[in-house]
């Protein structure tokens, strides 16, 4: 994130000076924005930077116990620079969070500098070699030139000039989070990967006496847990690529000074974000449990993939808030349309009139058609949004604030961010499979995993579309049956369709996933290598259990 915002919020003059320093590793940099007392709501971060223009410098504090830096990683024991975001003051004005390059440590001999006070914050449920750490500044001076002055500038005499827009500054946590649903994918994949690999090594019970074990991958109930599952890796896989490109595309409007999609671009990267980590997320626990005993253990890979893996839930703006922030751009995307406004791409559906398209429980609708499905998921997304909002107004038109308002109805909300989020994923995914260029056998299989991730997206929210009759329940029960009768279907290509991620044993890192299959022989090799098998009487038993032991039989 160190360099990623200097790439965004330097000025010319700053890129020439600090990014070839950062990308010839003569420096290493962190993004210090987290304090002890405020991650999600930035506004209200303390730490401070008071311009002072006798010296031309800015004097960094951490005023209070709560203002000390406290996640970014890679600050405790590593990085020498950090960008700190702090509020700004100059001529006796706050002017708001701003970021800004401080050195912390010596490039001679690595200590700390004077005024700064910096380590790691301890040992946390993942991410064991990242040093995420704290850092407490006291009235530790920085050069005027080193805020970053690409939005907005302080002269040398501390005159202020505002950026176009005060949310530039955010720019990095927007890329960030853009990132983190290609990370979704990723994670999703890997698991899949080992899970199902795992599931057709592994045979397990005797259905019929005399009758060999089966792989535990012909069970209907292990597919039903894990193609969903894979065909969700494979949807991301689309998103993020379309994801990405909306980035690059307002991105560069952006640098254009055409601000025009910048909220319609972090409400879509705040939904997906949040959607795609929380499903990977839970997708992640089932895909261990998937694989019985051996899930549990180290050597499947599991419990590091998810301890890495789950604070993307948290971190880069936690998902709920996201989910907020995404639902209320979507409420004012709903106010300009009844304003006859034109809405952009993403939410320009919320301006049809979606209701009279489409009413449960009328017969002959090709209830196993991906586009006409696609529509019900916007008609569900467009009910949901529009359901919100009416909430809100009626908050409104009773007394509340719109603050009051938005907060009062933060739980449909929620929901309506997630319709909107399920509703882009698998429109895309469905369109990004009509443009492939690919065989038809290939087609074919994309086909049915594009169909199990619509139909088990409906199964899994079958109420969302029953209660505003967008489905009959009849229609619901058919759409779960359409998705189990996929699975041996799916079975036929599972373990070729996880090998396509190629993912390679060094990066996978799971003797269950093993692209050879050979996993007891190397499970029993690796439990051989466990430290606590370097002797066969543990030094401990001569400290504890055998006095323990002896002191007992010479009881008998
Ligand atoms: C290139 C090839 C790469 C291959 C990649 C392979 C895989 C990648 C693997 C994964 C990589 C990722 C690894 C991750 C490592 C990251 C580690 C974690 C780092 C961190 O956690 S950094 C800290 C993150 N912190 C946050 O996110 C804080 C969240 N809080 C906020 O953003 C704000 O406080 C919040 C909640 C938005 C509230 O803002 P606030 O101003 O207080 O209040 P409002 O809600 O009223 O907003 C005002 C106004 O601003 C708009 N807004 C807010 N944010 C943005 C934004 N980012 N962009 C644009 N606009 C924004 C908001 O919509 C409001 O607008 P209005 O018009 O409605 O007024
Ligand atoms: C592994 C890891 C790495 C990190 N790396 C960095 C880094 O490099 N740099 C950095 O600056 N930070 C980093 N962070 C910090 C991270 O960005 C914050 O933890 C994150 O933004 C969440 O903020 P918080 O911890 O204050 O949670 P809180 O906001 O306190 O969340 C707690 C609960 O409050 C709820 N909540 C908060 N606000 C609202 C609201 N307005 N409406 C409804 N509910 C609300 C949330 O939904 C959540 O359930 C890292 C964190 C982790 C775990």
């Amino acid at each position: 994130m160190f360099i990623p915002t200097l790439e965004r919020q330097c000025t010319s003059e700053q890129r020439e000076k600090f990014l070839p320093l950062c990308y010839d590793y003569r420096i290493i940099g962190t993004y210090a924005q987290t304090e002890l007392g405020h991650g999600t709501f930035l506004r209200g971060l303390e730490t401070t930077a008071h311009y002072d223009p006798n010296t031309q410098e800015f004097i960094l504090n951490s005023p209070t116990i709560s203002s000390i830096k406290w996640w970014p990683g890679a600050l405790g024991k590593t990085s020498t620079h950090a960008v700190v975001l702090a509020q700004l003051y100059t001529l006796g004005k706050c002017h708001g969070i701003h970021p800004f390059v401080v050195q912390l440590r010596s490039l001679d001999d690595h200590k700390p500098l004077r005024g700064i006070t910096v380590g790691d914050i301890g040992p946390k449920m993942g991410f064991g070699p990242n040093d995420n750490g704290y850092l407490k500044l006291h009235k530790h001076r920085i050069p005027r030139t080193n805020m970053l002055m690409k939005y907005s500038q302080v002269s040398p005499d501390g005159t202020y000039t505002k950026p176009p827009r005060s949310t530039l500054t955010y720019g990095t946590m927007t890329f960030v989070r853009v990132l983190i649903v290609h990370g979704s994918a990723i994670a999703l994949a890997k698991a899949s990967t080992i899970a199902i690999r795992y599931s057709a090594v592994r045979r397990q019970s005797e259905l019929r006496p005399g009758e060999p074990e089966p792989q535990i991958l012909s069970y209907p109930t292990q597919q039903h847990k894990l193609f969903p599952l894979l065909a969700t890796a494979y949807a991301f896989h689309f998103v993020q690529l379309a994801m990405m490109k909306i980035y690059t595309d307002v991105n560069d409007q952006i640098n254009n000074s055409n601000f025009s999609r910048i909220q319609e671009l972090h409400a879509l990267s705040s939904g997906l974000k949040a959607f795609t980590s929380w499903v990977t997320n839970a997708g992640l626990e089932v895909c261990r449990m998937s694989c019985g005993g051996h899930g549990y253990s180290q050597a499947s890979g599991f419990p590091r993939l998810y301890a890495d893996f789950t604070p993307s839930c948290t971190y880069e703006g936690e998902n709920t808030v996201l989910m907020l922030q995404s639902a209320r751009y979507l409420v004012k995307c709903v106010r300009d349309a009844r304003s006859g406004k034109t809405l952009p791409g993403t939410v320009s559906y919320l301006s049809e009139d979606v209701s009279a398209v489409h009413s449960g429980g009328s017969s002959g609708r090709d209830l196993s058609n991906l586009d006409f499905l696609i529509s019900l998921y916007k008609q569900r997304a467009s009910n949901q949004v529009h359901f919100a909002s009416d909430k809100v107004d009626r908050g409104i038109s009773a007394g509340m604030d719109l603050v009051g308002a938005l907060n009062s109805a933060s739980v449909h909300l929620v929901s309506a961010a997630k319709a909107h989020s399920h509703y882009f994923i698998a429109k895309t995914f469905v369109e990004s499979l009509k443009l492939l260029k690919a065989s038809s056998e290939l087609q074919n299989v994309l086909h049915q995993l594009a169909s199990v991730y619509v139909f088990e997206g409906i199964a899994q929210s079958s109420g969302d579309f029953i209660e505003d009759y967008i489905l009959s329940g009849s229609e619901a029960k058919t759409i779960r049956q359409l998705a189990v009768d996929l699975l041996p279907l799916i079975r036929v290509n599972a373990v070729s369709l996880v090998d396509a991620f190629s993912f390679r044993d060094e990066v996978l890192q799971s003797v269950l996933g093993r692209y050879d299959g050979n996993v007891y022989e190397n499970l029993f090799k690796w439990a051989q290598n466990s430290p606590l098998n370097k002797t066969d009487v543990h030094p401990s038993y001569h400290k504890y259990l055998g006095p323990l032991l002896k002191r007992n039989q010479s009881k008998l």
